[in-house]
């Protein structure tokens, strides 16, 4: 599904309102509410309602389980670590346990192998039915989402659930959820917003499917919900 806002500002309100609402939902059923994160920049935003007291306050952050949909490797206290930013923004300023937060990133540990161990650590904190309650995904001017970067082998992933690639382009290793997990999502919520996006979401949603040229494509819960939250400047080609 798609959602058309008149602005970032009513994007983010209402992605803050879906994350609060699917928190109590998921806390009130099973107890806890897992959450995946997004870098970029387009979740900065959310990231600073949800730590303001409006937000802070309706949401029990003891029990949340955080997880990341990607990282660029690199160390948690580097400028370009999707982990730092969300410990900047939110993390830190909220009353959640460090036990409940799985960055996407060990260091001294090779990529591929910590991919593998991050897909233990989900199965043990969620069980072999995984599911994330709420995958927060952006989408790069490219189409990308994730890590999941057009013409990359990870594309092609049937299986594993968390991959690690050497990414040409950016000169840097990057970690990913495959479309595989993604997909097993209760709700993926992709936050995209400006004119540099039209192009692309025009592509993702309307043009032939060539999940190769624009990832996002790949984008298709099994049992669950995918809604694009995006502003008019993004859907001006639609
Ligand atoms: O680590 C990353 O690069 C992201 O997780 C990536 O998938 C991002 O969400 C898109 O590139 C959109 O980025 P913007 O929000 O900055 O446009």
């Amino acid at each position: 599904m798609l959602k058309i806002f008149p602005s970032q500002e009513e994007i983010l309100r209402k992605a803050a309102e879906i994350f609060s609402q699917s928190a109590k939902d998921a806390i009130k059923e099973k107890g806890y509410f897992s959450v995946s994160l997004t870098g970029g920049s387009s979740p900065k935003g959310l990231y600073q309602l949800l730590a303001t007291d409006e937000y802070k306050k309706q949401i029990d952050w003891s029990k949340i389980l955080v997880f990341w949909g990607d990282e660029r490797w690199v160390p948690l206290d580097h400028e370009l670590s999707n982990t730092k930013m969300a410990y900047e923004i939110l993390l830190n300023h909220v009353p959640i346990p460090q036990e409940n937060i799985f960055p996407m990133y060990k260091e001294g540990v090779k990529p591929e192998v910590y991919a593998a161990a991050y897909e233990t650590q989900l199965k043990e904190k969620l069980g072999d039915d995984a599911t994330i309650d709420l995958m927060l995904l952006g989408m790069g001017d490219d189409g990308h989402t994730a890590s999941l970067f057009p013409q990359t082998e990870v594309l092609n992933e049937e299986k594993a659930w968390v991959s690690a690639y050497y990414l040409n382009s950016q000169e840097m290793y990057r970690i990913t959820l495959t479309a595989p997990f993604i997909n097993r999502a209760k709700n993926i919520v992709v936050i995209t917003f400006g004119d540099a996006k039209a192009p692309a979401l025009k592509q993702v949603l309307k043009g032939e499917y060539d999940p190769a040229t624009y990832p996002s494509q790949l984008l298709d819960p099994v049992n669950g919900e995918l809604l694009y939250l995006v502003d008019q400047k993004a859907a001006k080609f639609l």
